[in-house]
């Protein structure tokens, strides 16, 4: 309504020409141009950085933001120098003053400013709406140094992460970073910076963050390339790659939510074991489910090989003929399935779902591929990454225990070559997909690890977790 006024006041007085303010008293007397521009803008940022150049003492325009309203206007250039805000000389004035002008007021205000680019002064008007109108909180898929990234238009104001930390994210309408230091009002944990968005997208938007929990997984660098099959055992069966990842999906962030279990609990979540074959998921489920078997339950596959004698529907095995089988899987029944030997082996969904129906704790033992359809709002498991400890512990734990692969024909010990594959596979896992992990167990002395498994499986049920939008119901 106020705006309506004052547009019918300005039509009223045929007021149509911008006001252009005298020249500021710090233009030196020999500049010959003046070009006086208004910029009006809503809510967005006016997309530029600035900086104090302390040789001149001026503060300047650092970067123009690609897309940005400074940009659009045409007006700025990296370079030109800023001598007055709403009047104020901003000259030999720390970018943090300069911006501590901007936010102190928290509503609508004007910004008009002097710039001058040599040789060519030019004042500039604009009008910035400094609110925060967004908030985010957010899981980081993917570790991130702005050291390394070409496209970011300021590094120095780069926020570096590791994947699965979580971050707050406030979205406002401004804050101008110089090239230096952070200008936007910090606390210790609170900086105004940018991020890589992955998707090699310049942000129009300066992020207000401040990192809401540390990450629990250790430190690791995100590559987008997959890492190429190194030696493996024979495995049961190998997984059908039509449910493969998707090689140039490119993990962003995940928007997150706190989810505080409410007692008692009645829905528990799954919980999933990944890891290399061979490094212990079954062993360690068997013993979770070994100390409380009531509690929790392993998920039975389903075949289309022959039922043994001594064999039971539904224990060891779900039998369906090879035609059911196809069907079903044709249908996208199954988490996983592959072939070994003509028989068709898998893990249906169903089968998870009934477990947690039955308000029992689902344990299962996929392969990574099978997240894709596992992790979702609807299950909401939580996955642990069954870890290889270094080399020598590898050799130590397992020769010493004549360890050997329970998914195989060959009863023979691990050989010092096979845990070899299994510690590399156990890294590049650990790289490729850590943001999927909700916790990491390395599986060094089997006694410790399971005892913290079991610690960890009830503590996930009492204790709050961050998990993705739409998962805390
Ligand atoms: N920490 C450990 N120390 C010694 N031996 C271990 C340890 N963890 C597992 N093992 C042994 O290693 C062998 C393989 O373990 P397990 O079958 O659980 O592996 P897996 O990850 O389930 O792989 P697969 O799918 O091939 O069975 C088993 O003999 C198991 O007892």
């Amino acid at each position: 309504m106020q705006a309506l006024l004052f547009s019918h006041d300005k039509v009223a007085c045929e007021d149509y020409e911008p006001r252009i303010d005298p020249v500021p008293s710090g233009a030196g007397e020999d500049e010959t141009i003046i070009k006086i521009v208004r910029l009006i803008k809503n809510n967005e940022p006016l997309g530029a950085t600035i900086y104090l150049n302390e040789r001149t003492g001026c503060v300047e325009i650092a970067r123009i933001l690609h897309g940005g309203a400074a940009y659009r206007s045409g007006l700025l250039s990296a370079g030109d120098e800023i001598h007055e805000i709403n009047g104020e000389p901003v000259r030999g004035l720390e970018p943090d003053k300069i911006v501590a002008m901007l936010v102190r007021t928290f509503s609508v205000f004007s910004f008009p400013c002097f710039l001058s680019v040599s040789p060519n002064p030019l004042c500039i008007y604009s009008k910035i709406n400094c609110c925060f109108f967004f908030q985010l909180k957010v899981r980081c898929l993917f570790s991130f140094d702005p050291g390394t990234d070409e496209h970011i238009p300021c590094r120095e104001a780069g926020l570096p992460f590791k994947a699965r930390r979580l971050l707050l994210i406030l979205i406002g309408t401004l804050a101008l970073a110089s090239g230096q230091k952070c200008i936007f009002p910090t606390t210790d944990d609170m900086r105004a910076l940018y991020i890589n968005t992955g998707l090699f997208l310049c942000l129009t938007y300066y992020l207000l963050f401040t990192v809401i929990a540390p990450g629990s997984i250790s430190p690791c660098r995100y590559s987008p390339k997959i890492p190429k099959q190194i030696r493996l055992r024979k495995t049961m069966y190998h997984i059908v790659q039509s449910g493969d990842f998707d090689t140039d999906e490119i993990p962003t962030y995940e928007e997150v939510e706190l989810y505080r279990p409410k007692q008692p609990l009645k829905i528990f979540r799954p919980i999933i074991f990944i890891g290399p074959p061979g490094i212990g998921r079954n062993e360690l489920k068997r013993r979770l489910k070994a100390s409380n078997p009531q509690h929790f339950e392993e998920v039975v596959p389903y075949t289309s090989r022959d039922k043994r004698p001594h064999e039971v529907d539904g224990k060891e095995y779900n039998f369906l003929t090879r035609e059911d089988m196809e069907s079903q899987i044709i249908a996208q029944k199954f988490v996983e399935y592959g072939e070994y030997k003509g028989n068709l082996y898998g893990t249906s969904l169903e089968s998870i779902k009934s477990v947690i129906q039955r308000n029992k704790v689902c344990l299962l033992a996929p392969h990574t591929q099978a997240l894709k359809f596992i992790r979702t709002a609807e299950l909401r498991p939580y996955i642990i990454f069954i870890k290889a400890p270094g080399m020598e512990r590898m050799k130590y734990t397992r020769l010493e225990q004549h360890a050997r692969a329970t998914h195989t024909e060959n009863t023979a010990p691990f050989s010092a070559e096979e845990l070899r594959d299994i510690a590399e596979l156990s890294a590049k896992m650990e790289e490729r997909y850590s943001h999927f992990f909700d916790a990491v167990i390395i599986n060094d002395d089997l006694h410790e690890a399971a005892a913290a498994l079991i610690k960890l499986a009830a503590k996930i049920e009492r204790e709050e977790q961050w998990v993705p939008i739409g998962w805390a119901y």
